[in-house]
């Protein structure tokens, strides 16, 4: 693979819903994604940072290739993602793995946590039950969880275990970008930093591409190398954690710097 082609680049995204009631071009349009240029490589972690309803989890879910987009391009690895074939889609969907935010939720809790760990692998027609076992226990230990918790259950687990097990899911298929959507929020303050630490060894080890979705900005900053900061379905601002902590140049991020706690307080 090329190194400096992107993983994933956005080019002039729009997501538009049309809400109850609303007619197309109507005021009754959310315009959930409105104009968003992105790109995530291997090695990176970008951090997107904005309110509630400013449209993060829309692009993450773009981003991830589960959502359609009104317009714009979706590129992965330079190519258009919508001209890509079966095979090339089936690329994109190994390639770009997500967190979500409530590992209660977001875990079959009917299915063991190695069958959890399996089901991508077999979705995929990836190796036989020997192999795949095997990438099960590989796994575990990848997000520091002991062999027995294979057997486990999802609700036998406490919740930062969840999500170590979501993470290693998302891990299964060997992608080159994990997306992770407020992967810490649902969880414990107690092991919040367990699970952000984990995330940031796991990108330097495997030279993964992170895309860490948040609304806290302190937490954004302790993780990512650049940061975008998002309102009303825009980048409003974009750079390295020292660009955007010491010099914001858009009134929003002054705003959000404002409104956050500092890490002292915390
Ligand atoms: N399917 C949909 N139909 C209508 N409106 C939607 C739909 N999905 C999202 N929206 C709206 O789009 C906007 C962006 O939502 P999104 O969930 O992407 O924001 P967010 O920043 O992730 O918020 P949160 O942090 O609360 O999840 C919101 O106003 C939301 O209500």
């Amino acid at each position: 693979m090329e190194t400096n082609v992107p993983v994933v680049e956005l080019r002039d995204i729009h997501v538009h819903h049309r809400v109850r009631g609303g007619k197309l071009f109507s005021p009754n349009i959310v315009r959930a994604v409105n104009g968003v240029n992105f790109s995530v490589s291997r090695g990176e972690t970008v951090g997107i940072v904005g309110e509630s309803g400013c449209g993060k989890s829309t692009l993450a879910s773009v981003l991830v290739g589960l959502q359609e987009t009104t317009s714009g391009t979706v590129l992965f690895r330079g190519k258009d993602a919508s001209k890509r074939n079966a095979a090339g889609r089936k690329e994109f969907g190994r390639s770009v793995a997500v967190v979500f935010q409530d590992p209660s939720t977001a875990l079959n809790p009917r299915m063991s946590i190695h069958d959890i760990l399996t089901d991508p692998l077999k979705v995929h027609g990836i190796g036989n039950d020997a192999s795949r076992s095997a990438k099960v226990y590989e796994l575990l230990s990848v997000v520091g969880l002991p062999a027995s918790a294979a057997s486990a259950m999802p609700n036998q687990v406490s919740g930062g275990q969840r999500q170590r097990v979501a993470i290693a899911r998302a891990l299964a298929l060997d992608p080159d970008v994990i997306v992770a959507d407020e992967p810490t929020s649902a969880l414990d303050v107690s092991v919040r930093a367990q699970v952000l630490n984990l995330l940031t060894d796991l990108k330097t080890t495997l030279n993964l591409g992170m895309v860490f979705i948040s609304h806290d900005i302190q937490t954004v900053r302790y993780i990512s190398d650049r940061i975008c900061v998002m309102n009303a379905g825009q980048i409003v601002e974009e750079g390295t954690a020292e660009q955007v902590f010491d010099a914001p140049s858009h009134d929003y991020t002054r705003t959000l710097l404002g409104a956050a706690p500092t890490l002292l307080q915390l």
